[in-house]
Order: C-alpha cells, then sequence, then structure tokens
C-alpha cells in the first residue's frame, strides 16, 4: 500500500466526538496553520466535490450561512461556485456573525451576490448547501431558524450538508429540536459519532469524509488516553476473516464451533444460525437441538454433526446429550439461543459454566436476564459475546435507563458492569468491551430488518469465533468482523433483489459473495 492508501485506511477508521474535534483543531492552529488558510482549504475541497456533482451554467444554488465557521465554510463555498459560474443566492438570517465568517459575507456580497433573511426567497433554487451549524452546535433549535428549517425539509431540491446536517447533536446524532435532512453530507475532516447513530440516518443522506490533511499524530495525540470509537472498514473486516488458509491443516486446526438451539415452537431459527456458521468457514460443525428437529438440520447441512438431544414436554432441549468421548470443553467455541425458548434454562446455565468462549443470542439472553445478568457473567472465566437488540437489551440491563437517548454510553455501561462485549443490534449496530473501547458499523441496510437475520448472524459470529480461538485474532475484531460481514451480505442482497427481497434464508446466500467481492 502506498502512504495515501495507508491514510485513508487509518483516517476511515477513527471515530470523534465534537470535543476531540475541537482539540485536534486547536493543536493543529496551535502548531502554526492559520484558521483562515484552513478554512479556504477545506471549503475549496467541498467546492470541488459540488462541481463535480452540480451540472454547472443552469444551476441556481442557494447556500445557507450560519453564525459559525459553518458558515464561513458555506461562504467560501458560496464565492468559488459563483466564479464557476453558478448562480449563487445567500440565506443568513443572522445579525452576529463571527469575524473571519463576517468577513467573507462582506466579501461575496461586494461580489454582486444576493444575501436574504428570508429563506422563502431560495425557494426556486436547483440544489441548497447547508452551512447553518456544523460541531459547534450546542443549543436547541428554536424560532425563526428552527421555522426556516422546517420549512425546508419540505422542499424538493437536493441538500448538500457541510460538516453535520444543521441541528445534529455531534455525539448522539439526536436532532436539537428540529434539523435539516440532507441528500448528501460532506464530514469534514475526521468521521464524528453521529454518522454512525440510528437516530441521525433520516437526517445524513450519503455521507462522505473530506479528508483535509488532518497530522495523525494529532488525532493520536488527543485520542491516546480515551475510550476509543473504531469504524469498522471493509478492508479491516477483511484482513480479520481467517483467509488465507494454511495449506496443511485439518478440520479441527479450522476451529469447531457448538450450536445449541432450536425447539417445537421455533425450528427455523436452528437452521438459519447454522447456515450462517457455514459460511463463516468453520472447520468442524456441531449443532445440538432437540430430537425431533435432528432429520430436519441434517437434511439441511448434510455436512454437521447433528446432536438430537432430550426434549422437555414443550419441545425444548431438555438436557444436552453431547456424543460419547464428547464435553463443552472440545469445542473452541459455543453459539446459543435462538430459538431455544425459556424452558431450556438448565440449558443455558450449564453452558456458562463452560470454560470455552460463547456467543449468546435471543432466548438464551432473556434467560440470562431472568438468572441474574451481572451475577452470572461475573463467574464466567471465558469471554462471553450477548447479541441483543433493543428489547434485550432492556430486560439484560433494567437498570441503564437512557437506552434510547444515548446507545453508545448506553452499550459502553452495559460492557463495562457485566464484562461481556456486548454487541447492540440496529439499524447501526454498536459493539462495546469492558476496557471502554467501542465498534461501529457504518453500513447496512433496512433490508435486514426481518424475522430470523439476526440468527444468522449469531451462526457467522459463532463460526468466526471457533476459527479465530485457533489463529490469534482479538474477539472484539471477531465481533465486528461478522457485523461487517452480515450487513455486506444484506446491501448486495438488496441491490439485486431489492429490500423486500431479502429474508433470512436468501441473506445467508449471499453471504458467501460478499467477501468473494473483496478479493
Ligand atoms: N475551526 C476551523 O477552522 C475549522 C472549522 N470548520 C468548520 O467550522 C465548524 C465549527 O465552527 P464553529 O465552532 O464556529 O461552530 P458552528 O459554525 O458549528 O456553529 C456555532 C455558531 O452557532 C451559534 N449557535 C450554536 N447553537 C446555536 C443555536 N441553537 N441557535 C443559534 N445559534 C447557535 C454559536 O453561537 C456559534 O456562533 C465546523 O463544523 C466546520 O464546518 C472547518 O472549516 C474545518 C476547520
Ligand atoms: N433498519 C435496519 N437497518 C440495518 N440493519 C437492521 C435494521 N433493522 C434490523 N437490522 C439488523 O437485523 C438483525 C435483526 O436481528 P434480531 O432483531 O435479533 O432478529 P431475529 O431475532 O428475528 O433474528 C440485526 O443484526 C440488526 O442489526
Ligand atoms: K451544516
Amino acid at each position: 500500500m502506498t502512504d495515501l492508501q495507508n491514510r485513508e485506511a487509518e483516517i476511515s477508521q477513527i471515530v470523534v466526538t465534537a470535543a476531540q474535534m475541537r482539540e485536534i483543531e486547536e493543536r493543529i492552529f496551535a502548531a502554526g496553520m492559520p484558521v483562515v488558510a484552513l478554512m479556504e482549504k477545506v471549503a475549496g475541497l467541498i467546492s470541488r466535490r459540488l462541481e463535480a456533482m452540480i451540472p454547472p451554467g443552469k444551476s441556481r444554488v442557494g447556500v445557507l450561512v450560519g453564525p459559525g465557521h459553518n458558515g464561513g465554510d458555506a461562504l467560501v463555498v458560496a464565492r468559488e461556485l459563483h466564479f464557476r459560474g453558478y448562480e449563487v443566492w445567500i440565506y443568513n438570517p443572522f445579525n452576529k456573525l463571527k469575524e473571519l465568517t463576517g468577513k467573507h459575507l462582506q466579501y461575496a456580497q461586494s461580489l454582486g451576490i444576493p444575501c436574504y433573511q428570508a429563506v422563502e426567497q431560495l425557494r426556486d433554487c436547483d440544489v441548497l448547501v447547508d452551512g447553518l451549524f456544523g460541531f459547534g452546535l450546542e443549543r436547541k433549535l428554536k424560532d425563526k431558524i428552527a421555522v426556516a428549517i422546517n420549512e425546508l425539509n419540505t422542499w424538493k431540491q437536493p441538500i448538500f450538508s457541510i460538516d453535520l446536517p444543521s441541528g445534529l447533536h455531534t455525539d448522539t446524532g439526536e436532532a436539537l429540536g428540529t434539523a435539516i435532512r440532507a441528500t448528501h453530507t460532506f464530514c469534514l475532516g475526521l468521521w464524528k459519532l453521529a454518522f454512525l447513530q440510528d437516530r441521525a440516518l433520516d437526517y445524513l443522506g450519503n455521507a462522505e469524509l473530506i479528508d483535509f490533511d488532518i497530522p495523525i499524530a494529532d488525532v493520536e495525540a488527543v485520542l491516546k488516553d480515551v475510550a476509543k470509537f473504531t469504524r469498522i472498514t471493509t478492508a479491516k473486516a477483511i484482513a480479520n476473516l481467517p483467509l488465507p488458509r494454511r495449506p496443511v491443516t485439518h478440520k479441527y486446526k479450522e476451529g469447531h464451533l457448538l450450536l445449541v438451539c432450536g425447539s417445537h415452537r421455533y425450528a427455523g431459527g436452528a437452521i438459519l444460525t447454522a447456515l450462517g456458521a457455514r459460511a463463516s468457514g468453520v472447520g468442524m460443525l456441531s449443532i445440538a437441538v432437540p430430537e425431533y428437529l435432528k432429520p430436519i438440520l441434517v437434511s439441511h447441512l448434510p455436512e454437521a454433526l447433528v446432536i438430537g438431544c432430550p426434549e422437555t414436554e414443550t419441545g425444548a432441549i431438555a438436557h444436552l446429550q453431547l456424543p460419547e468421548k464428547t464435553d463443552l470443553s472440545t469445542f473452541d467455541a459455543i453459539a446459543i439461543g435462538p430459538g431455544l425458548t425459556i424452558d431450556a434454562t438448565p440449558i443455558v446455565q450449564q453452558v456458562m459454566e463452560s470454560k470455552r468462549p460463547l456467543v449468546l443470542d435471543a432466548d438464551a439472553l432473556n434467560i440470562l436476564a431472568q438468572i441474574g445478568t451481572i451475577s452470572t457473567l461475573q463467574k464466567r472465566q471465558a469471554p462471553t459475546i450477548l447479541t441483543p437488540h433493543e428489547g434485550e437489551f432492556k430486560r439484560l440491563f433494567p437498570n441503564i435507563p437512557d437506552i434510547q437517548q444515548d446507545k453508545v454510553k448506553a452499550v459502553s455501561q452495559a460492557a463495562l458492569q457485566s464484562g461481556a462485549i456486548v454487541l447492540l443490534k440496529g439499524a447501526r449496530t454498536l459493539i462495546a468491551n469492558a476496557h471502554g473501547s467501542l465498534w461501529l458499523n457504518p453500513n447496512s441496510t433496512p433490508a435486514l430488518a426481518r424475522g430470523g437475520s439476526g440468527d444468522v448472524l449469531t451462526g457467522i459470529m459463532g463460526g468466526l469465533l471457533a476459527q479465530a480461538m485457533k489463529k490469534q485474532i482479538a474477539i472484539e475484531e471477531v465481533v465486528a468482523t461478522a457485523s461487517w460481514w452480515h450487513s455486506q451480505a444484506g446491501i448486495i442482497a438488496a441491490q439485486e433483489r431489492t429490500e423486500l427481497g431479502v429474508d433470512a434464508f436468501t441473506l445467508t446466500q449471499y453471504l458467501m459473495q460478499a467477501i468473494v467481492n473483496c478479493h
């Protein structure tokens, strides 16, 4: 890789808060970079991107200008587009502007660029550029500016937001009162936390990072002693797959996974989990299910070792009847939960006592919540991964109240309290470990909002985990890779089949394509 590619790979993984971004910029300014020069550079990069995207000549561009340096960026963009032959109109309702922003407004006006205080004047523009607020927004938007943003959101033309859609909280992604619904957002310098949060997704549109050459040393200096956020990238996920295989190997060297899943009531979950595990390439796959399900599993996965277990009256697994000379320590990893029903409580308790790395999902999480999340996990002597959706999360961690307000905080607290790696499912999945680090999955598709797709994730993760135990890959990276893989398969499947065509079974059939595409 060239130095430039290395930089791109490194920058694309970094995620910062508003306070961290401010600190990083202050270091750059303290080192001698003039504020004016940086604004000119950043806005120049945005202008060039806009020129590539907006047809020149006939387009009228409306530029929304706020009081701070986000507004300053917008004014430099307005000036540049004016000189490139676009018709530019400015909206600026503020009387007090930061000094540099005020200067740029004065110059723009001296060039004859019209400047309006009423947003309605921009209604006939072909596109809008939003430079009202960036990461400096700290209070709720109200009055005239909130009314203007609500009005703008009813218009049909594309909106390009600078740094963040104005109104979004940089860290939580919450709309502070109201926010611009952008078609496209140019995130400046480093990815901000808002870009990886569910609640921001309706506002961001296509998000693009504009790298303006922040020295990595400054980023490292600011982030070295704080909780780290890592954006999961394709390059990193691919690097953490168990590829290439060593030429001399055998099935037990490539990981042995035990899946424990299924009941009379929920048979399909076991199949979907197993198909996810199969795609992971795991060397040996054993699947413990109620006896009744064994023929169905065998017919779907002829290569797997299916263990039919005695059943409760309700059709759940009554006890794990492992083959002779086998106990739980035989396996490199265990994934348990999909379709078990709450009647399998003793099985979950037994598996929790094993010293193998565990993935817990679905009913295993509900059972864990009933038997006591923290007290049970404290006794574990091996890594545990919990993969709750929001409902399961609330049952597991009832003392963490504000999950909706701040998912980053909630999932971090959960990992800290429990010692487990916690993957909180959602439109944008978050993964936290007990040391305060977080991994965030930047891309996914609502096509995955469908029964059974979580079971597939459990299978992929279990299979990768079993292989990783042989290969010294950090468990958090395995969890991140599984989440990335699951989403990528969903994205590719949705591209081919629309968002309606990605049932969980179909999803399993796109898993290989998702990684073949990257090789
Ligand atoms: N510092 C720099 O030189 C750089 C800054 N950049 C731009 O500068 C932005 C940050 O600039 P600022 O720190 O000036 O902040 P912003 O421009 O994001 O907004 C802060 C301004 O809005 C006002 N404000 C905050 N909340 C408000 C509310 N609810 N209602 C009305 N007014 C409100 C503040 O008093 C302040 O004047 C970034 O998002 C980015 O666009 C980029 O050009 C990169 C370099
Ligand atoms: N809107 C969405 N965008 C992207 N991914 C989603 C969305 N909704 C759900 N998902 C993903 O789909 C999966 C659903 O899992 P889960 O809720 O456990 O379903 P099930 O138990 O039916 O398998 C999770 O991986 C989740 O992150
Ligand atoms: K903005």
